[in-house]
């Protein structure tokens, strides 16, 4: 089978060029056509219609793995175009081109989709109300895989994380090293999951929907209609087990890297309110994603957030 992966610069879309080789041939995408290390890959600037058209129709994918989003929360606020352009438009466009040939669409979304007023782990059909410009451009991109009717799996997950890439984590060990306090918000709860657990779970349920009945395909054509078990699409939260804030992310993220040699001593983490760390955009102060529906559907459970943290910690420690 032939996926085509874009976004293969991004904290997911790296960990899935390796979780993804082994169900076929990858063909990998970056903005600046070079891969993390170095090696040369497709170069495309996905906001570019034209190009995004052509690629398609160059390679032929079986399936299109979409990594690559506009994920800059505050600064959506001021360019909506261009998260709109990145998180809806391109989507919309990936899904309508899959819907014509029974390629699947494998696709990101997020928790902000939602308010944060529930009281309970949100559901895949719960109401969405998201909060913020780069909420609105994500929920816009979901219902645009839906409308085009492109076999589709959606993972909303949260709170990303990984040793490399822009994230909460790098965060905290950049400021940790530099003061004695940090002031983290700590009514903002959430699960933060590691981009390597996202990538190996999105492979393991890629693997189950192709149909067993479907006869292999020689890498050059695309697999025959009916391809996909149709039943095993949709939208599925995908995030760590166990419920963090901001704040207990951060001591966590401290403690374990202490212990792991990657700091000599440790910042305090004051814990505050959002009212005490005013940011452009507002950020939902629940977002707990139930993972029951990927479980049911796929047998797929992933750990407690504080294994991630250990994990991604000793990927960064000193041998
Ligand atoms: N990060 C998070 O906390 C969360 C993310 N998600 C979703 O998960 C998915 C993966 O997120 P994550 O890996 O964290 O994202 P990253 O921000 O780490 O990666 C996104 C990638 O998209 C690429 N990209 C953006 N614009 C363009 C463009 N015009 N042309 C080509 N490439 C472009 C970026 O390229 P470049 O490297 O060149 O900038 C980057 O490599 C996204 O759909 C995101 O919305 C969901 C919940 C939480
Ligand atoms: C750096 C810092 C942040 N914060 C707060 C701000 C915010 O409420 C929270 C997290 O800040 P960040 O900017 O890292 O996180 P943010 O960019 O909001 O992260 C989000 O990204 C998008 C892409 C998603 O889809 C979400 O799931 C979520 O992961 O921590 C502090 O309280 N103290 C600090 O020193
Ligand atoms: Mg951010």
């Amino acid at each position: 089978m032939k996926l085509l992966l874009l976004g293969a610069n991004g904290q997911v879309g790296f960990e899935l060029q390796r979780s993804l080789a082994p169900l076929g041939n990858v063909i990998a995408t970056t903005r600046s056509g070079r891969l993390p290390g170095g090696a040369a890959c497709v170069r495309i600037d996905l906001a570019d219609a034209g190009a995004v058209d052509a690629l398609l129709r160059e390679i032929e994918p079986d399936a299109v793995v979409n990594a690559a989003a506009y994920t800059a929360v505050d600064r959506a606020e001021d360019e909506a175009d261009a998260a709109f352009a990145l998180n809806a438009a391109l989507p919309g466009q990936l899904a309508a081109w899959c819907a014509t040939r029974d390629a699947l669409l494998l696709h990101y979304s997020t928790d902000y989709v939602f308010d944060g007023s529930a009281t309970r782990p949100y559901r895949e059909d719960d109401a969405t109300a998201p909060l913020g410009v780069y909420g609105r451009s994500k929920l816009a991109g979901e219902d645009a895989i839906r409308d085009a009717g492109a076999l589709h799996l959606i993972f909303r997950t949260a709170w990303v994380y990984a040793a490399r890439g822009q994230n909460f984590l790098r965060t905290m060990l950049r400021l940790g090293a530099e003061r004695e306090v940090l002031r983290v918000v700590a009514d903002q709860r959430g699960a933060p999951t590691p981009a390597r657990w996202i990538a190996s779970a999105s492979a393991l349920a890629l693997a189950r929907c192709r149909s067993e009945a479907a006869p292999d395909s020689p890498d050059d054509a695309p697999i025959a209609a009916r391809a996909w078990d149709e039943a095993l699409t949709g939208t599925f939260n995908l995030v760590a087990d166990g419920e963090s804030h901001w704040s207990d992310f951060a001591e966590t993220i401290f403690a374990d890297a202490l212990a792991a040699g990657l700091l000599e001593r440790a910042p305090r983490v004051e814990p505050i309110g959002t009212l005490d760390y005013p940011t452009r955009a507002a950020r939902p102060a629940y977002s707990r994603l139930d993972g029951a529906k990927l479980r049911d559907t796929f047998g797929l459970r992933l750990p407690d957030w504080r294994e991630g943290v250990r994990q991604v910690v000793g990927e960064l420690a000193p041998a």
